[in-house]
């Protein structure tokens, strides 16, 4: 990784970063930007992070430079990461003929068709390339807190926020400013669809927040989403983001307004204007839900302290996943599920013993674990 430049700013540092190839590009290389606020609180303390996915022509500089977001982040120590809007260079004879497909709008999914499949892969970029590259950065990783992470974005990059946290279980939150709300549905989103999916507009509905939210229902995912958008807003007159039908979606879901909550502002157009003008609540907004260990963590916690008891030791890392084996396992049998301890993800160097563990699922509902529902049955 090369660092391009590092500006002070509100205390803390905005770091350039140029990827050396990244997969999901077809090894092209890729620019990012990451504002680090100042640590001097607590020099050891990792900083939360909220990813912002900008919009259409974007690049990974126009949200620090016009966005109105490091003064906030700064003050609310919060960490922030912008990728860039797509590949650079990928010499397709098409990708720079038109401001809103190819270059500078990859729509933030991994493309199925060709030429566009071997490089057009941002969702895997955002979610998997670009969190690998921090982990793996000594710098960054010393400071960034990926077991805290949320998403919000801008147009194009609301959709990305919006989709991205709806498909992966990464984002604690997501917000998102005049987003893409319904792309199957507007002329934005089906020239993407079109354009980069062998299915179409068809396919695009796995990457459309209003169809993906229509098949969430709120008893079986927590959704914690803000999203506004200005009334003065031409791709908004123009029906391009249809914030009303993600929505009537979520309320159809059996989503709250506190869950999901849409706000149309009087006046406000697209710009990065509206932008900053809201760009300290929705900083707020995430750093509060960032500040502390996330429920499932807690109960990962919990889960490890039994794990622990009855295997000797269970990597803390691994706690998380751990705690989500448990769960799927629970959520797919109505009886008590098993959870194969020695497959999962316990420390096999310290882990002496070997055995199934049978959970009681009841336990695992509404959030609570209570230890005395939990059973445990050692076969082995
Ligand atoms: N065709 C216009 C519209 C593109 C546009 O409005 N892009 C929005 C996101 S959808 C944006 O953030 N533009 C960059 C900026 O304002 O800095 C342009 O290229 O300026």
């Amino acid at each position: 990784m090369e660092t391009l430049s590092t500006t002070k700013v509100h205390g803390g540092n905005l770091y350039k970063l140029k990827m050396a190839s990244a997969p999901s590009l077809g090894g092209l290389p890729a620019n990012f930007a990451v504002f680090v606020p100042s640590n001097k609180a607590n020099a050891s303390a990792k900083f939360p992070v909220l990813f912002f996915l900008a919009g259409l022509t974007c690049t990974e500089d126009n949200a620090p430079q016009k966005g109105s977001f490091l003064g906030p982040a700064s003050e609310n120590g919060l960490a922030m990461v912008f990728p860039d809007t797509s590949p650079r260079g990928a010499g397709i004879a098409t990708e720079d003929d038109s401001w809103d497909f190819g270059t500078g709008a990859g729509f933030y999914v991994d493309a199925t068709k060709s030429p566009w499949s071997q490089h057009y892969n941002m969702a895997s970029f955002v979610t998997r390339d670009l969190m690998e590259a921090i982990a793996g950065h000594a710098p960054l990783a010393a400071v960034l807190d990926l077991q805290r992470v949320s998403v919000s974005g801008h147009s194009m990059g609301g959709h990305g926020a919006l989709t991205l946290y709806l498909k992966s279980n990464l984002f604690r939150c997501a917000s998102a400013f005049a987003p893409i709300c319904n792309p199957s549905e507007c002329p934005w989103g089906v020239k993407a669809f079109s354009g980069y999916l062998e299915g179409g507009v068809e396919e695009g509905k796995k990457h459309d927040a209003t169809e993906l939210v229509k098949n969430t229902h709120s008893q079986s995912r927590k959704l914690d989403v803000l999203i506004d958008c200005g009334l003065a807003d031409t791709f908004y007159i123009q029906k391009q983001l249809l914030p009303e039908n993600f929505e009537k979606a979520s309320r159809a879901s059996g989503f709250t307004k506190e869950q999901v909550s849409v706000n149309l502002h009087d006046g406000y157009d697209h710009s990065y204007y509206f932008v900053s003008s809201f760009a300290k609540a929705h900083v707020e907004w995430h750093a509060q839900r960032l500040k502390h260990l996330s429920e499932e963590m807690k109960r990962a916690l919990v889960a490890v302290g039994i794990f622990t008891a009855v295997f000797g030791s269970v990597h803390v890392a691994n706690a998380v996943q751990v705690y989500r084996k448990v769960c799927s396992a629970s959520s797919s049998s109505s009886s008590r599920p098993v959870f194969d301890c020695h497959s999962g993800a316990t420390n096999h160097s310290t882990a002496q013993r070997t055995g199934k563990a049978q959970v009681d699922a009841s336990g695992f509902e509404s959030g609570s674990i209570v230890l005395k529902s939990i059973e445990w049955t050692l076969d082995g």
